[in-house]
Formats: C-alpha cells, sequence, structure tokens
C-alpha cells in the first residue's frame, strides 16, 4: 500500500493548488479525482467553460451590432455556427485540464483515477470500475466542491430543464430561455444566449438582481441587460415547472401575489450550488458535516479530526475559485508548520457579464448595517477618454472610505475590463490604503483604471477631475 504524507481528494483549483503547494513544501503528495480529467467544476464545466463561450458570444455580437459603427462591413450576413464555438470552448477546457496534469507531473503528485471515500481517518479507498485501491494518508485534505442546488418542486430533465453544466453544452440556441435565479450564473449563461439571438427572462425571488454584491452594482447591471433585451421578473417566486413536450410552463407569484406564467423552450435553473460529500464516506473517518452539509472546519480549516481538512466549496464562505485556491495553500502551510493567513473580508467576487461587475470588501448596505460612518466617491465610466474610445461606455466605480481615517472599506465597480481592474482595489485594501492614497497615485491615461483614482479623489475630498 502506498503511504503519503497528504492525499488530496477533489482536483478542482482548491484540491490541485493545495496538491501543488503539499509537494513545494517537499511533502508526498496524491491527489484524487473521480472524473477522468483534472480541474473539477471550475476547469471542466464552470469558470473556463462559461468564460470561453462569454469571449465567442460577445464577438459575434459585437460582429452583428457594433462593427458598423467601427467602420467594419462584412459583405453578406454574420453567421453563428454554434457547433465549432462550442468546439472551441472544448478545446479551451481540454488543454486547461492537460495543463493542471503536467503541473501534477511536474511536481511529483501522484494522480489517482477514481471515486475517494473514507475507509478510516489514515486510509483512503479509491474505487474505478469496481476495483478499489487503498492509499495510507497521514493527513487528508478534502477539496469535494460543490454541485449545482435545485429546488424541490423541480425535475431537471437536463434537456430542457437545465443546470449550468448543461447550458454549457446546447446543441440550439434557445428560442426562449427562462432563467430561474438572478445571481452569477443565470446572468453569464443568459448573457451568453441572449448574445446568440435567444429571447432570455430572468426570474429572481430577492428584489434585485446579484443580490449580495453593493446595490449601485445590481441597478447598473440591470439597466444595461435590460437594453440587450434581457427581461426581468423581481421578487418573483417560483411555483412550479412543467415540460409539455418541447415547452417548459414556469408558474410563479409576482410581488402582488399575483400569479404569472411564463412559456419558453429551455429553463436554466440557477438558485445556487450545494457542497458535494456523496460518496465520501465522512462518517468512516468520523468527520461532521453542518446542518447544510458542508464540512464543518475550524478557522485553520482543520475539521473536527485532527489530520484531516477541508477547502473550498465544500465549507464555509463563498463558492469562489480563488477563495478555494487561497485555502488549498492556507491548509498546506499550516500542514508545514507555518503561519498562513486569509483575510476572507478582501477576496474579490467578479460576475464576467459584459460590461464586467467585480466587487471587494464592504457593500454599503453591509456598512450600514454595521453601523460605520463612511464615504463615498463614484465615477461614471463614460467620462473616460478610454470608454469613448473603445464604446464601453456602460458602469461605473464607487468607493466606500470611513468617514474619519479616509480608509478604503469598500470597492464596487461597473464597466470594461473591471474583473482585472479590481485587483488594484484588492492590493490597495491588502496594505489598508486611504482613498486620498489611491488618489495621489499615477494612473495611466487613458485607461479604464483612471476610473479609480476619479472615484478615490470623489471619496477623498470630493475633488474629481474629469466631471
Ligand atoms: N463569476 C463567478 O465567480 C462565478 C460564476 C459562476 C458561479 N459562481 C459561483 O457558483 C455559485 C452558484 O451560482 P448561482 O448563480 O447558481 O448562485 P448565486 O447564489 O450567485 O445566485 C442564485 C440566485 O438565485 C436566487 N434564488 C434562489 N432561490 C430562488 C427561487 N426559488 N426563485 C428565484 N430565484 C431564486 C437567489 O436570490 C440568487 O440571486 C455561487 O456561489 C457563485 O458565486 C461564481
Amino acid at each position: 500500500m502506498s503511504t503519503y504524507d497528504v492525499a488530496v481528494i477533489g482536483s478542482g483549483p482548491g484540491g490541485y493548488v493545495a496538491a501543488i503547494r503539499c509537494a513545494q513544501l517537499g511533502m508526498k503528495t496524491a491527489i484524487i479525482e473521480k472524473y477522468s480529467t483534472l480541474g473539477g467544476t471550475c476547469l471542466n464545466v464552470g469558470c473556463i467553460p462559461s468564460k470561453a463561450l462569454l469571449d465567442s458570444s460577445h464577438h459575434y455580437h459585437d460582429a452583428i451590432k457594433h462593427f458598423e459603427e467601427h467602420g467594419i462591413e462584412i459583405p453578406g450576413e454574420v453567421k453563428l455556427n454554434l457547433e465549432k464555438m462550442m468546439e472551441r470552448k472544448s478545446s479551451v477546457v481540454s488543454q486547461t485540464c492537460d495543463g493542471v496534469k503536467f503541473l501534477m507531473d511536474k511536481n511529483k503528485i501522484d494522480v489517482y483515477e477514481g471515486l475517494g471515500s473514507f475507509k478510516d481517518k489514515t486510509h483512503i479507498n479509491i474505487e474505478k470500475d469496481g476495483e478499489t485501491k487503498t492509499i495510507e494518508a497521514k493527513k487528508t485534505i478534502i477539496a469535494t466542491g460543490s454541485k449545482p442546488a435545485n429546488l424541490p418542486f423541480i425535475e431537471l430533465d437536463k434537456e430542457r430543464v437545465i443546470t449550468s453544466t448543461e447550458a454549457l453544452t446546447l446543441k440550439e440556441v434557445p428560442k426562449h430561455m427562462i432563467v430561474i435565479g438572478g445571481g452569477v450564473i443565470g446572468l453569464e449563461l443568459g448573457q451568453v444566449y441572449r448574445r446568440l439571438g435567444a429571447e432570455v427572462t430572468v426570474v429572481e425571488f430577492l428584489d434585485r438582481i446579484i443580490p449580495t454584491m453593493d446595490s449601485a452594482l445590481s441597478k447598473e447591471l440591470q439597466k444595461v441587460l435590460k437594453k440587450q433585451g434581457v427581461k426581468f421578473h423581481l421578487s418573483t417566486k417560483v411555483k412550479s415547472v412543467e415540460r409539455n413536450g418541447d415547452e417548459i410552463i414556469i408558474k410563479a407569484d409576482d410581488k402582488k401575489d399575483k400569479e404569472i406564467e411564463l412559456k419558453g423552450d429551455y429553463c436554466l435553473v440557477s438558485v445556487g450550488r450545494r457542497p458535494y460529500t456523496d460518496g465520501l464516506n465522512a462518517d468512516a473517518a468520523g468527520v461532521e458535516l453542518d446542518d447544510k452539509g458542508r464540512v464543518k472546519v475550524n478557522d485553520h480549516l482543520q475539521t473536527n479530526v485532527d489530520n484531516i481538512y477541508a477547502i473550498g466549496d465544500v465549507v464555509r464562505g463563498a463558492m469562489l475559485a480563488h477563495k478555494a485556491e487561497e485555502e488549498g495553500t492556507m491548509v498546506a502551510e499550516l500542514i508545514a508548520g507555518q503561519k498562513p493567513h486569509i483575510d476572507y473580508n478582501l477576496i474579490p467576487g467578479v460576475v464576467y457579464t459584459w460590461p464586467e461587475v467585480a466587487s471587494v470588501g464592504k457593500t454599503e448596505e453591509q456598512l450600514k448595517e454595521e453601523g460605520v460612518k463612511y464615504k463615498e466617491g463614484k465615477f461614471p465610466m463614460r467620462a473616460l477618454g478610454r470608454s469613448r474610445a473603445s464604446g464601453d461606455i456602460d458602469g461605473l466605480v464607487k468607493i466606500l472610505a470611513d468617514e474619519k481615517t479616509d480608509e478604503v472599506l469598500g470597492v464596487h465597480m461597473i464597466g470594461a475590463r473591471t474583473a482585472d481592474l479590481i485587483a488594484e482595489a484588492v492590493t490597495a485594501m491588502e496594505f489598508r490604503a486611504s482613498a486620498e492614497d489611491i488618489s495621489r497615485m499615477s494612473h495611466a491615461h487613458p485607461t479604464y483604471a483612471e476610473a479609480v483614482k476619479e472615484a478615490a479623489l470623489a471619496a477623498t475630498e470630493n475633488r474629481p477631475l474629469h466631471i
């Protein structure tokens, strides 16, 4: 039987980063993955394929809607080849997954394909095609991730009533896609199919889309998506989803408790994800789960069993690949006797629609709830020369700073390339910058980043330059 210092169960961004860091720190490491490709949800059926489709559909939409204004004429009709678009997406996914395999080999990490389940607290069975191998691990890191959640009354047939996984492999553009849940997945994939020509209707239970982000971002994103033709029913509670042949009929109660009926040919259910521990046999190791099915961990991501840790979507906190990566690194370093630390307040959130939405730190709603006195500085993207040059004029940057000390408490942005721009805000907040610090840094001209400087000027002394 092979013996390891550390075994990692699950090869998503949490698991494979944990394995690499363990190997870098000199530990003999194994990683166990039930699927034939490494990379977990993010690489196979999440972040990477959805971004590939967002980029492809963006090009298509630009070709139809915006080329002409840039003086680009295409003789004849611009035609969509969905099959080719999907093929490209698949090749991006396979290249990325191969990249993870390369990293495992480079770091001399043993890869086991099969379902990992605890035999006891130091032994893991790995089952594949009816055969079981057992390995011994002094420490184990559970990184088994999450699966799409569902509503109890919805039957997911995975053909027309689908989750994000199936929405990434459709063979046709829906005529009318009804999206249940106006969160990250619903809006990203809703925008993909809207750009490809589908009618898209989003039904959201709460009174705003992306409800966990600052409400200024919800408002602006909804305005832009509406302009792009997406329809919204907010404060609306779905009661039933029925399929009749190729038609999907959805009944819901609107904000006045009046019943509405929506008909479409596809229904995307994107109401969140649930932690995934099926088949892990956590009981055999004595590992406790909480009432939401998450693996219970302490501040050091250690379970109630001292040699077993858990990270990523399967534990508390935001279900984000980069949060899982930080946790993977942290656990590896803790096992090696180091004293790493994660500031969960500084983990950015991003929605990859266009315009992109990005956020870090406290929202205005959170500051109000916590009774913190703050000042606000806002700057609209449309006032930037860079935005006018590209035509990406939607969006804004909003900076919230402590009323007395001027320390930046939250940065919220929507606009072109904000998924990348948010890194400046994270860096500033990591070093506890004031709004004035940001406002006195030189930002290249012309860039979208100038909006960050201008919002900082607005927050610190209410003196933006270009508005
Ligand atoms: N860009 C990214 O970082 C990214 C992309 C995709 C997924 N993810 C992560 O994956 C997870 C799942 O994404 P998601 O979009 O499914 O979840 P989400 O939590 O982002 O959004 C779910 C939405 O569904 C709504 N909802 C819940 N029950 C409902 C009901 N009965 N009727 C109507 N609406 C209802 C919620 O109010 C919420 O707005 C999230 O944690 C997300 O952070 C992140």
